[in-house]
């Protein structure tokens, strides 16, 4: 099991936002957090990311309890995954390539050369093409700045991917390709993908949709189970934004 939640609370001071959730994230599937604003999706990628223990319950990753783990070892989880920020936080100082070199660079001794080659395969998976490699963040579109991210996240070969909003602010059908390029990195690399997103067609991509409302899990299931759900609140959240829903 890549991460497991068991009867997990979780808040910052008085305020608790997880009133015990469970569930699983199993190797190599796509898992989709849904909810609406403030149910504590956020909160979630930070629990995962181990930046924040839990009030009370279990997290596991990787199989390991975070419980009792020094920061030092919930680094050497966190070395394991590879987040995409909303807004892509690219270094704007830096060209595309050397963004993905960065982390390489920062966390292993190998041969530039050694680097620069892993730096253009990831950009090649992401869809970049050569003549992008040198150009500045400030230069690219929001979808080449997303794919640069994204390569960026795979430059240490991650074992989780951690995607926060990945199609926030992209056209229709940017969006979609985003949604592929996501899929093809795991069947790909086998690389367990975990995002938050409000964009319900991106649902097509997923094995499993988490639903989350005032800090409980209100659905946990397969996406088609999700829009074809009576729940009055499922049927509100399924109203869908980007188009007509095509599961
Ligand atoms: N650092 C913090 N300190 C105190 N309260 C916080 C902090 N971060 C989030 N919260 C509160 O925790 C609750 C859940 O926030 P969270 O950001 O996880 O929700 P979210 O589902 O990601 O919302 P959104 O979709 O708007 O980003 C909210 O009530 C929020 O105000």
């Amino acid at each position: 099991m890549i991460v497991e939640f068991e009867e997990v609370y979780s808040g910052y001071g008085n305020t608790v936002v997880h009133k015990g959730i469970s569930f699983k994230v199993e190797s190599s599937q796509i898992v989709a957090i849904v909810g609406g604003s403030g149910a504590g999706k956020t909160t979630l990628l930070r629990l995962i990311l181990g930046l924040l223990k839990p009030l009370k319950g279990e997290v596991r990753l990787f199989g390991k309890s975070i419980k009792n783990l020094s920061e030092e070892e919930l680094q050497k989880l966190r070395d394991r995954m590879g987040v995409v920020f909303q807004f892509s936080a690219l270094f704007g100082s830096m060209t595309v390539l050397e963004n993905v070199m960065y982390p390489v660079i920062k966390k292993r001794k190998l041969d530039r050369s050694i680097v620069e080659m892993n730096a253009c395969f990831k950009l090649s998976v992401c869809g970049l093409k050569p003549e992008d490699f040198y150009k500045y963040p400030q230069e690219l579109s929001g979808g080449m700045k997303k794919k640069t991210a994204l390569a960026r996240a795979l430059s240490l070969d991650p074992e989780l991917l951690i995607l926060d909003e990945p199609t926030s602010g992209l056209d229709p059908i940017s969006a979609e390709e985003f949604d592929n390029l996501i899929k093809t990195v795991r069947d790909t690399f086998g690389t367990t993908v975990i995002m938050v997103t409000h964009d319900l067609p991106s649902l097509r991509i997923c094995d499993k949709v988490l639903a989350l409302r005032e800090g409980k899990i209100v659905f946990d299931g397969k996406p088609q189970e999700l829009f074809e759900s009576e729940d009055p609140w499922i049927k509100e959240l399924v109203k869908t934004s980007r188009g007509k829903c095509i599961l």
